[in-house]
This record gives C-alpha cells, structure tokens and sequence, in this order.
C-alpha cells in the first residue's frame, strides 16, 4: 500500500477579487496556511464487492464511504481517457454526482460541504477511475472565508490523485518550508492547476482561476484573464487576518456580482476597469518592493490608498457586510487600512464574512495593533485574528 501526500496553501487577495472574474487583472499571494491531502490506495482486493473509496474530511469531522461497484454503475467512469489532461465535468456526470451524494445523509448544517464532496468524487473518479482507496484531508484555512479553501482543496486533491496515477513525478527538490515536501515540476505544475481549474468550477461556477493558480504556483502573482504573471517578492511579508467568522459561499457571490453587471453594465464595466487600474498599480508596487527596500516606504501610502478604493469599489459590487466595515473602522483607528479578501460576504442573506488583511510592511503596527484592538475585535465581532506570512511556495508533495 503506498501511501503519498500533497500539501497547498491558501491565498490572500491584495487586488481586484470579482473584478478578474470579469477579465481585470488581481494580484493574490499565498499564505502559510495549508490543505494536506493523503492517498492511500488499496490493493484491488479478490471480492470486488468489498472494495471501497473512503474520504475522510477531519476538519468538518465527516467521513464517507462509497462501494467502488456502486462508483462505476453510476458514473461510468471513462477510465481510458487517462489524466494527462485535465477535462470539465459534464452536466450529465454532475447530475451523477448528485445522485450518489443523496444516498449520503449529510448533516444540514453541513450542506455547504456537498460543493467539495462532488469535486472530489469528480477528481478522483477522472484521475484514478474507480480504483479502491482511502483519502484523508485536514486544513489550517476556515472554510468558505476568503482564504481560497476550495481551490487548497482542489490543488492539493489534484497533487495528490496525479502523483498516485504516476503523471506527476519528483523534481528532487526538498524545499525548506517544512521537512520532506518535494517540489513539483513546471509541466506537473500546470497540470495539477488545470486539474484542479476543473474542481473549482465545481464549487464556484465561474471561477477566474487566481486562486487555483496561486495555490498551485505559490508566491505572489498578478492573474488576468487566465495569464499568470509572476511577481518578484522581497523578503516574506507578515499579514493580519481578521477572521469574523461569518459564514458565506463563494460561488452565490459571484453570480450576485454578474447579476448585477448585467443589470448596470456600463456602471459595472467602469467598476471593473477601476479595479484594472488599481491592481495594476498595486502589482507594480509590489515587484518595486522586491527590488528597492526605500522606495517601498514612500509607496506605503500609495498602496493603502489604493486598499481603501478597491474595498469600496467592492462595496459598489455588493459583496461588502456591515461585520466588514465594523472590522474596518476598527483597523483603522490604529491606522491600519484593511480590505476583504476573496468573495466578500455582501449584504445579501447567504453570505457573510470579513477578512481584514492589512497593508504590507507595518509589521510593528502589526504588533501594536495585535496587543491593543484585537480584544476589541474579539469582543465585538468575535472575530479571530491570525498572522500569516504572504509569498510562501505553492504546492508540495512526498512519499510515505
Ligand atoms: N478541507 C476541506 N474539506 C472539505 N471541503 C472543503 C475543504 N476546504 C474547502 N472545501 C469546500 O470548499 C467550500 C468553500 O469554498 P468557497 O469557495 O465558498 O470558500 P473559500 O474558497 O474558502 O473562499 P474564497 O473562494 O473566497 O477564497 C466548502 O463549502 C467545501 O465544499
Ligand atoms: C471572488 C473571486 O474573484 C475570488 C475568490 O477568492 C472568485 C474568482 O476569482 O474565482
Ligand atoms: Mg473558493
């Protein structure tokens, strides 16, 4: 039985969220909180009948159980397709998903999982077909908050069924953020993101791919219309994450936002451009940071100016929430700029979040803020609030 794993990170937006769906460039980073997938497949047992594909979810502290048998009547998986390219989950195949997930009694304060259990059976079923085995997930990043759980999810799914089907392979590489995880190579890279592009659909509808991408990739990247362009980052840059804890989904705001620019398309359109303008500015600041320690200092007010009109102009796409603007006010009375990350959580009655990610460079104020207004936060929104470290590399693997 061999046993492997795979490891990716979540992300922060610093520019242009919605705005990319709808072609403007974003810049995101990813962050030192990860999604750790493991396989371990089974060896194909005598008795058909008996073998099964297992997934157990430790963080919602769910696990589920599917006989390989009942997989292949329903999905008629077409297994000689292989998986060396990625390819989208057809309606017909998603109804079939469905259908195997009704025999499944998810809790209904668990409902939100059913997105990520259909990506999922839709990965594994494509890459491995039908094959027995048992896959375990755990994640430091909270689910459906901005973090880019479902494309962690969906990278480190991706990584992890690749390895196991032999497509994707060591570069040799031991990376030191954490022992034993080897890198992945370029062409695998692609690979596992374009796979894992194919699961995100699943759970946002109409993803731009950015957060795919930078968890796959890792670093900090500017993201338009599907290019990817690497920014060069100086040395790793701390972040405050508000977390308010309110719950929302990504795919919902992402429609409200479309159904709105369909509504108001010249007005949405300027929307859209602004964010352009603002996160072409702010990826330029970010590489003159990589290679000029001084001049960033006299950009810093730049950037929070910056932060200040991307939150608003999200406001004007509705994916704001009061428990945003209180988090902000907040921040701000220590002088600290905050703005969302991801899809927001705007005013609408399913969704609700805030992440508050400060502005990059004032790690003292950081502290400062730390010890004087995060009681304040708890206490009133009770939020939690964590440092993270933005830049870090993307997807990982290794054997056990
Ligand atoms: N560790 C996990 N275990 C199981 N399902 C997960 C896990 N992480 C993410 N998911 C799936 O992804 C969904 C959350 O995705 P969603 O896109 O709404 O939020 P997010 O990715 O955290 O935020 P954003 O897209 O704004 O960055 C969950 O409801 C679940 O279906
Ligand atoms: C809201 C969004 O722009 C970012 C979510 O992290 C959606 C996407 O780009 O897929
Ligand atoms: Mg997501």
């Amino acid at each position: 039985m061999e046993v492997c794993a795979a490891r990716a990170p979540g992300k922060i937006i610093l520019a242009g969220e919605h705005a990319v769906v709808h072609g403007s460039a974003a810049v995101a980073a990813a962050i030192d909180l990860y999604t750790r997938c493991s396989l371990c497949l089974m060896p194909l047992a005598d008795d058909e009948a008996a073998a099964t594909l297992e997934l157990d979810l430790k963080d919602p502290g769910l696990a589920f159980s599917w006989p390989c048998g009942r997989l292949r009547e329903v999905l008629l998986t077409d297994e000689a397709a292989g998986a060396r390219e990625a390819r989208p989950c057809s309606p017909d195949r998603l109804a079939s998903i469905a259908r195997l997930l009704e025999e499944h009694e998810i809790p209904e304060a668990k409902i939100w999982l059913s997105a990520g259990l259909s990506a999922f059976l839709f990965l594994y079923t494509s890459i491995l077909g039908c094959r027995p085995g048992k896959v375990t997930v755990s994640s430091d990043l909270p689910m459906g908050s901005g973090l880019g759980s479902s494309a962690a999810f969906c990278v480190s799914m991706s990584g992890v069924l690749l390895t196991a089907a032999g497509v994707v392979t060591a570069v040799g590489g031991i990376s030191g953020e954490g022992m034993g995880w080897e890198l992945v190579g370029k062409d695998d890279l692609e690979l596992v993101n374009r796979w894992a592009f194919q699961g995100e659909k699943i759970i946002h509808g109409k993803p731009s791919g950015i957060d795919n991408a930078v968890s796959t990739f890792g670093s900090m990247i500017k993201f338009k219309k599907g290019e990817l362009t690497n920014l060069k980052s100086s040395n790793p840059v701390k972040m405050l994450i508000t977390d308010t804890r309110v719950g929302r989904n990504t795919k919902a705001l992402v429609a409200g936002v479309s159904e709105r620019a369909s509504r108001h398309s010249d007005a949405m359109a300027s929307v859209f451009n602004a964010v352009n303008s603002i996160s072409e500015e702010v990826s330029s600041i970010v590489e003159l940071a990589a290679n000029d320690e001084i001049a960033i200092t006299s950009k810093e007010e730049k950037l929070a100016e910056l932060m200040e009109m991307n939150q608003g102009l999200l406001q004007c796409m509705g994916v704001s929430h009061s428990s945003i603007e209180t988090v902000l006010r907040t921040t701000l009375k220590f002088n600290l700029v905050s703005k969302l990350t991801g899809a927001g959580g705007g005013g609408c009655s399913w969704s609700r979040i805030v992440f508050a990610a400060l502005k990059l460079r004032l790690v003292d104020r950081v502290f400062k803020f730390a010890k004087e207004a995060a009681p304040i936060l708890m206490e009133m929104l009770r939020t939690d609030l964590s440092m993270a470290t933005i830049g870090i590399s993307g997807i990982k693997y290794r054997f056990t």
